[in-house]
């Protein structure tokens, strides 16, 4: 166990004294008892009321106090605000004073005064409810504040309602919580003595019956009658305890291994035309964004903060429908609620609700198809995982069930990824890049995936759209982008390290200084698509790209050599008037002067700013 700070320990254990002292004085009384003087009939009798008055009264706090912890917890506005405080006052009245504002309501010539409840078993339920229903209600608003709200948005993406949500994430997340405030408010409930009297003094209840036991006989009637209500209460608490105690967890189950999910010749699906006109204005962040794509599969970059999850959550419907114009195939999917967009979405934050296995989380989605979910499960490793909840996996695993759990849909239309593979190991993470992209190649669905690798950008998308300060700087297809991307940061977002500065010469190519002119040609083959003559550019190469050999085209000069590592070798060279950092055989020539060639097409030019 951690250890305490000394000074935790002896606060806690002296107000922990001064709770449990009233019980030991009375203890100490045990011999002045006076057990023959009690009514023993009418004692049960009491005892009988108040069990079953807090019974009922903590059932109806229950229906109706946790749809309103519901509502406070994820409502906004003034009249949440409002609702919240004014649910709490009854703990702030002097019970007695609870109990006259229930008379002004319930009494005789009150607006309900007509029920009857004065005098009634139901006016005890009245009181007890209104003084122990905060105590439910502040335990249930918690509860379900402490939720995250993606877990909500992802079982919407799954195509549940709001009222499955409700029942199968929600509760089930907020119930051991919401257990405890219903012990909290039976145990209120039963020892609740002012307002009652004040409502209801008959029939008797327990804590009624002790007040006029003790008017009649004193302090020696006093033990015998407590005995009961403490026994009561501590058996009400245990069985909250037991209630609340952690699950027992599942063991593992195996599923058989299904056949391969995709064919690695798998026909490519038909474009599908994607049209966005997203705008979102937050405080100190706004997101404005039009899109038109023909590609089946986008990524979408940019710096940490620029937009990339938001724009993803647009689309699928869980930004609101204001300002977000969400258009597929010429469907305007900005009215459907997320339940209805047949989107398979891999959240950030995985959005794995707490309490489902892996088996389960898998198979969450209202049209799972289990054949599917199996082939999924083996194909990411994941059959050993299948009775383990989600604080029982690694990051990586949790990923993987996400990724199962999207893929195992029925109908999809939209594929959104949200760095689906960036808390994976880099063998995992190519393997299971091929497979998704080998499924994704045969499905008739358009993917937009968020990331932070270029170069997993350009292996499985065809589209590519850059963002900055929630505005998009460059898109296109991913070669031209990546030739061209446009600015610095769009270089830099693509991967470039190695940068130069040059001006475009009259015959197509650039001038990088020391007489140095670099050829340029254009990923697809097409024409260099470059600024005109006398134009200042920068100009970039991957590290790998700019290679040193004796019959290179471009004299250049190595300036350092590093030690080998994975089987190359770190430089750093000039050439022309840039300095670059280069990846190199690890044969390569000494310090000084050589040659180097880079292959024209592999050029990335852009204006410079
Ligand atoms: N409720 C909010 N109020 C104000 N700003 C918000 C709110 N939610 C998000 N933002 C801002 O919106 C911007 C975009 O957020 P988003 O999650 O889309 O970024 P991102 O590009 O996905 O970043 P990362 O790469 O770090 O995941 C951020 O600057 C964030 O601070």
């Amino acid at each position: 166990m951690r250890r305490m700070p000394g000074a935790v320990r002896f606060l806690a254990c002296l107000l922990g004294l001064w709770l449990l002292a009233p019980f030991a004085a009375g203890l100490l009384r045990l011999g002045d008892a006076d057990w023959s003087g009690v009514d023993r009939a009418a004692l049960s009798r009491a005892a009988g009321v108040s069990v079953a008055s807090a019974g009922i009264a903590t059932l109806l706090i229950g229906l109706f106090g946790i749809p309103l912890g519901y509502v406070l917890a994820r409502g906004r506005g003034w009249w949440t605000a409002l609702l919240g405080g004014a649910v709490q006052l009854p703990l702030a009245l002097p019970p007695l004073a609870g109990g006259v504002l229930l008379l002004f309501l319930l009494g005789y010539g009150g607006p309900l005064g007509a029920l009857g409840l004065s005098e009634h078993f139901a006016g005890i339920v009245a009181a007890e409810m209104f003084v122990a229903a905060p105590f439910l209600i502040i335990a249930a608003r918690s509860a379900f504040a402490a939720i995250d709200p993606a877990l909500e948005d992802v079982a919407a993406t799954l195509g549940h309602r709001p009222g499955a949500i409700f029942l199968r994430v929600s509760l089930p997340l907020a119930w051991r919580p919401i257990l405890a405030g219903l012990v909290l408010a039976w145990l209120r409930a039963f020892g609740e003595f002012g307002a009652t009297v004040m409502l209801a003094y008959h029939p008797y209840s327990l804590p009624v019956f002790t007040y006029v036991a003790f008017g009649e006989a004193g302090l020696p009637s006093m033990l015998p009658v407590l005995a009961p209500t403490l026994g009561l209460a501590v058996l009400v608490m245990a069985a909250g305890h037991w209630l609340t105690r952690p699950l027992a967890r599942q063991a593992p189950t195996r599923t058989g291994l299904l056949p391969p999910l995709a064919e690695s010749g798998a026909a490519e699906a038909p474009p599908r035309h994607l049209a966005l006109a997203l705008h979102r204005a937050l405080p100190g962040f706004t997101l404005e964004l039009r899109l038109e794509s023909r590609a089946r599969r986008i990524a979408v970059l940019g710096p940490s903060g620029s937009g990339k999850s938001m724009t993803l959550r647009a689309i699928a419907g869980l930004e609101g429908m204001a300002g977000m114009q969400v258009r597929l195939d010429g469907q305007d999917l900005s009215p459907l609620p997320p339940e209805r967009r047949a989107v398979a979405y891999v959240p950030q934050g995985y959005g794995l609700p707490a309490h489902l296995t892996v088996a389960r989380q898998v198979g969450f989605a209202v049209d799972c198809v289990p054949d599917r979910a199996a082939a999924w499960m083996a194909a990411l490793g994941l059959e050993d995982l299948a009775g383990r909840y989600p604080d029982e996996l690694s990051p990586g695993q949790r990923q993987r069930v996400a990724l199962a759990r999207a893929l195992s849909r029925r109908r999809v239309d939209l594929v959104l990824l949200d760095e689906p593979f960036s808390a994976l190991d880099a063998p995992l993470r190519a393997r299971l890049r091929r497979e998704v992209l080998a499924v994704l190649r045969g499905m008739n669905v358009l993917t937009v995936l968020v990331t932070h690798d270029p170069a997993e950008a350009l292996a499985m998308a065809e589209d590519i759209v850059l963002l900055d300060g929630g505005r998009i700087i460059r898109a296109g297809p991913a070669a031209a982008v990546f030739a061209r991307p446009g600015s610095d940061l769009a270089a830099r977002l693509l991967g470039a390290e190695a940068i130069g500065d040059g001006v475009v010469l009259p015959d197509g190519r650039i001038d990088v200084g020391q007489g140095v002119a670099l050829l340029v040609g254009h990923p697809d083959g097409e024409a260099a698509d470059l600024p005109p003559p006398g134009t200042r550019v920068r100009w970039s190469a991957r590290p790998h790209q700019i290679r040193p050999m004796d019959d290179g085209a471009y004299p250049a000069r190595i300036l350092w050599r590093g030690a080998v590592r994975d089987g190359q070798r770190p430089m750093r060279l000039l050439l022309g008037d840039a300095e670059l950092e280069i990846l190199a055989d690890p044969s390569c020539m000494a310090d000084g002067p050589c040659r180097v060639s880079i292959d024209p097409r592999c050029l990335q030019i852009w204006p410079a700013a």
